[in-house]
């Protein structure tokens, strides 16, 4: 291939859409794909069908009665859980093991969150609004007792919004992959790189887009700022909990969970 054009200053190289090899391009896609299917805890089909199976009345009641900080502490381990999902997504995207360690954790503590409410909208029946949760849909209400309906709501019409695109797997995998690698998060030490897989995940998505005539869905994605302004007010709520239940999050959260949703006391 071409060397790739640098500018004179050589503080960033521009990669030219051509310098990506049709092979190149081919393998990026299947890495994509198979690195999406291989780490989702549910398969599509296996959502699907459950799709119109829903929470009786006395089964929301049950939820309903859940003191807030024990219904928190479940959603806290199923999203620890999930997450461990996400870092082995990451992984497996090529180009990912390469990154230097300090940037690998960046882009997964920045992104984790994004990368489950993508995942999210798969267990989403945007024609009953209704979310899989612990073995069947659960409608918004559900979640009342954790005192953060704003949150949910928001999270709920995002993954509508996803819905109504009825996005491919495909599709939803390339959205993970460029929602990871984003070389604008902040505190990115190797940004180039970043930028660089990033380039190359945009030439292979607009391709498949092309190919599967999807061009259109391009200008309906959710911009990014919808999707971290979800994740701030996750962070908001959780430091309101922790006010209202001092103690839990330290002694009853799972480690990963705090590492990338808790920062150190400021202890300065
Ligand atoms: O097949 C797959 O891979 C997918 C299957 C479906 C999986 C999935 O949707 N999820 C896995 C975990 C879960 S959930 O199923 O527990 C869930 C929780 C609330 C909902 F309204 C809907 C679902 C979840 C849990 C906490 C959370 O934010 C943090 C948080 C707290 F911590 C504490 C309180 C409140 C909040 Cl908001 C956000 C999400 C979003 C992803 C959800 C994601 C993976």
């Amino acid at each position: 291939a071409m060397e790739p054009y640098c500018n004179l200053s050589f503080s960033s190289c521009l990669l030219p859409e051509s310098v990506i090899s049709a092979t190149e391009l081919e393998l990026l896609t299947q890495n994509v794909v198979l690195a999406h299917q291989e780490t989702c805890q549910f398969r599509q089909e296996n959502l699907h069908v459950l799709r119109w199976e829903t929470f009786s009345t006395p089964e929301m009641q049950s939820f309903h009665h859940k003191p807030m900080d024990q219904m928190w502490e479940r959603c806290v381990c199923h999203v620890t859980d999930a997450i461990q999902y996400i870092v082995e997504f990451a992984k497996r995207l090529s180009g990912f093991m390469d990154l230097n360690p300090n940037d690998q954790i960046v882009l997964l503590k920045a992104g984790a969150m994004e990368l489950l409410l993508l995942r999210m909208s798969r267990a989403f029946n945007c024609y009953n609004s209704t979310v899989y949760f612990e073995g069947k849909y659960a409608q918004l209400e559900l979640f009342h007792s954790l005192g953060c309906i704003d949150l949910i709501s928001a999270m709920f019409d995002f993954c509508h919004i996803l819905g109504v695109l009825n996005l491919s797997e495909h599709e939803i995998a390339f959205y993970s992959a460029m929602t990871l690698l984003d070389p604008c998060r902040p505190w990115l030490q190797d940004k180039q790189k970043v930028e660089t897989l990033h380039r190359k995940l945009q030439v292979a998505f607009r391709h498949l887009l092309r190919r599967t005539h999807r061009e259109g869905i391009i200008s309906k994605l959710p911009h990014k700022e919808r999707l971290s302004a979800i994740c701030q007010l996750h962070l908001e709520k959780l430091n309101v909990f922790q006010q209202m239940y001092p103690g839990i999050a330290w002694e009853r959260f799972p480690p990963l969970y705090k590492e990338l949703f808790i920062s150190e006391p400021d202890n300065s």
